[in-house]
């Protein structure tokens, strides 16, 4: 009988892996960083694996009081984390794929990515279910440039130009704090972030995809080594989920084909048209959208979609740069991330 991990994943049947490595693995302190090392240690320990944490504190946990648009963006949450796997004080680490930027430095790489999560976004509100509810001159809380200007558009089709958005920064529990005290009447989360941490319960509402378009990434976890960790690689095979990577390798793709900056809006979601594939070399339709926006972004938002049969990384990457390719022919630009 083949027993199942908690990451839904299968065991080898015979339980024990040929090979139990001693494994320790790098994580930031939030409390989301810290769920999800603990869900890729449980997932590792049912394998007969030993699994420990290394917990840290990042440039990016520090600065709370800047856009980290404006502070160098997604590099800043997994550069001591790298430093530790170079050190050989780690050999994991585990991302939200989200935060993770579009080029890994020389040396690393994604061992994989696991099953998603719930990729949208969930309205956090005392006020009702939406930003139609809010009332007269409401503020809306968030420092994601995406969100902004997915924010502004739905704002625009309500008529409502009365409601403010203002920068909010700070880990999921400060975020909840500074709406409970009063700071602002709604804020929007990652509906990923917020299950994970129990916190389901905080959500009024879930947007669809067509109201408000996730970015690259959203709800998956991503587990990057040093390159040459064959071993770890292959400790961390069976906790891989082959549709989650392919959608999210073509969202990257998008992303790094407009230069990867995370100083720049842009919503990137891939989905399955009809079902999945069971794995690399078994061919399915995907379904690529974006969106993106110049960052003082003057309405309207371009949009791109692209349907492509795909069947590997290569090729969910270039339909990825296929949909950059629609938004560049319509006016974005390329813009370096850093
Ligand atoms: N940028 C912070 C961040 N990184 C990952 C998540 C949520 C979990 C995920 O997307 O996997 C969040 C919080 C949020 O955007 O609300």
């Amino acid at each position: 009988m083949s027993q199942t991990l908690p990451c839904g994943a299968a065991a080898a049947p015979s339980g024990a892996p040929s090979l139990a490595l001693d494994l320790t693995i790098a994580t930031r302190e939030s409390r989301l960083a810290l769920w999800q090392a603990e869900h890729v240690r449980a997932c590792l320990q049912a394998l007969g694996h030993r699994v420990r944490l290394l917990g840290m504190t990042t440039r990016g946990d520090q600065i709370l009081d800047r856009a980290l648009s404006k502070v160098g963006g997604k590099g800043l949450f997994v550069k001591e984390l790298e430093v530790a796997m170079d050190e050989g004080r780690a050999d994991l680490a585990v991302h939200s794929l989200k935060d993770v930027p579009m080029e890994l430095p020389e040396g690393f790489r994604l061992a994989c990515v696991m099953e998603r999560e719930d990729p949208r976004d969930a309205w956090v509100s005392p006020h009702g279910d939406g930003p139609q509810d809010l009332p007269a001159g409401a503020v809306i809380g968030t420092s994601s440039l995406r969100r902004v200007v997915l924010l502004r558009e739905a704002l625009a089709r309500l008529g409502r130009d009365d409601v403010r958005i203002e920068p909010l920064r700070g880990n999921l529990d400060t975020r909840l704090r500074k709406l409970d005290e009063g700071q602002c009447h709604a804020i929007v989360l990652a509906a990923a972030g917020l299950r994970r941490l129990g916190l389901q319960a905080r959500i009024r509402r879930v947007f669809e995809p067509t109201e408000m378009l996730p970015a690259a990434g959203q709800g998956a976890l991503g587990i990057e080594i040093r390159a040459e960790r064959a071993d770890v690689a292959a400790a961390l095979a069976p906790l891989g989920h082959w549709p989650t990577w392919a959608a999210v390798a073509a969202e990257r793709a998008v992303s790094r084909a407009l230069g990867g900056s995370c100083s720049v809006p842009l919503a990137a979601h891939a989905t399955w048209v009809g079902p999945a594939p069971s794995g690399p070399g078994s061919p399915a339709r995907l379904r690529i959208e974006a969106a993106w926006a110049e960052s003082d972004a003057v309405l309207p938002l371009l949009r791109a979609v692209v349907e492509a049969e795909v069947a590997d990384l290569a090729s969910a990457e270039a339909a990825g740069q296929r949909v950059a390719h629609g938004l560049i022919a319509q006016g974005a630009r390329i813009v370096a991330a850093g």
